[in-house]
């Protein structure tokens, strides 16, 4: 069984990864299951900010990702924060700042779901491209979009507590997820 013990320690769980990777899809199952609250912290951003994410974006993305690590920043600061249990999906760029990944790994565990670029392209495709604005618009080019922000970005996905594979349905992911966690959350 993989819910949470009583003497787990309260930590928030931060799931990284790319676009398509299912983090707002497997956080509120993965919630759900271990009885935590659920945050998308693009839906944070939004709030925050007024506007939704690819308004933030026409502003240009270093806007975007100022926004971003704003929201990440006043997260963790609420009183009390490090010792929640709570699951927090981030947006797939979030790692790409250093003190991102700092802020992250302080505070939490970061677990990053991998899943490979053509999967991740198959799942981005049938979603509306407009959410995304660093996709573009033309769903031919996705693939090889995808293939490139991956490689850009995989060096700081791996410097994650743990990476759990993000294949398959959703429910089993989260299973997954929560099987590598609670290892990780009993050897803190
Ligand atoms: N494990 C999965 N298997 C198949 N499709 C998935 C899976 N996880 C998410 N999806 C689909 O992929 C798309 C992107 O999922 P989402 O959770 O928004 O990813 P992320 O937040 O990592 O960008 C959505 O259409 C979602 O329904
Ligand atoms: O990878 C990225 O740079 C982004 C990922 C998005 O979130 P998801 O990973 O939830 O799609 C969102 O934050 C924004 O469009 C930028
Ligand atoms: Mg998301």
């Amino acid at each position: 069984m993989t819910s949470r013990r009583a003497d787990d320690p309260q930590r928030p769980l931060f799931l990284t990864g790319m676009m398509g990777a299912g983090k707002s899809t497997v956080g509120p199952i993965v919630a759900g299951l271990w009885g935590a609250p659920f945050i998308d912290l693009d839906r944070r951003i939004e709030r925050l900010f007024g506007a939704a994410i690819p308004a933030l974006f026409a502003r240009g993305e270093s806007h975007f990702r100022h926004c971003e690590k704003a929201a990440l920043q006043l997260l963790v600061a609420e009183p009390g924060f490090r010792a929640r249990t709570v699951v927090v999906a981030a947006g797939g760029g979030l790692v790409v700042d250093p003190a991102n990944r700092a802020l992250m790994r302080e505070a939490g565990v970061v677990y990053f779901l991998d899943v490979p670029p053509a999967e991740l392209a198959r799942r981005l495709v049938v979603t509306p491209l407009g959410g995304r604005p660093l996709l573009g618009s033309d769903e031919g080019a996705v693939a090889a979009r995808v293939g490139e922000l991956l490689d850009n970005r995989r060096s700081a996905y791996e410097e994650a507590d743990g990476v759990v594979d993000g294949n398959g349905p959703p429910q089993d992911v989260a299973h997954r997820l929560l099987t590598a966690l609670a290892t990780s959350l009993r050897i803190l």
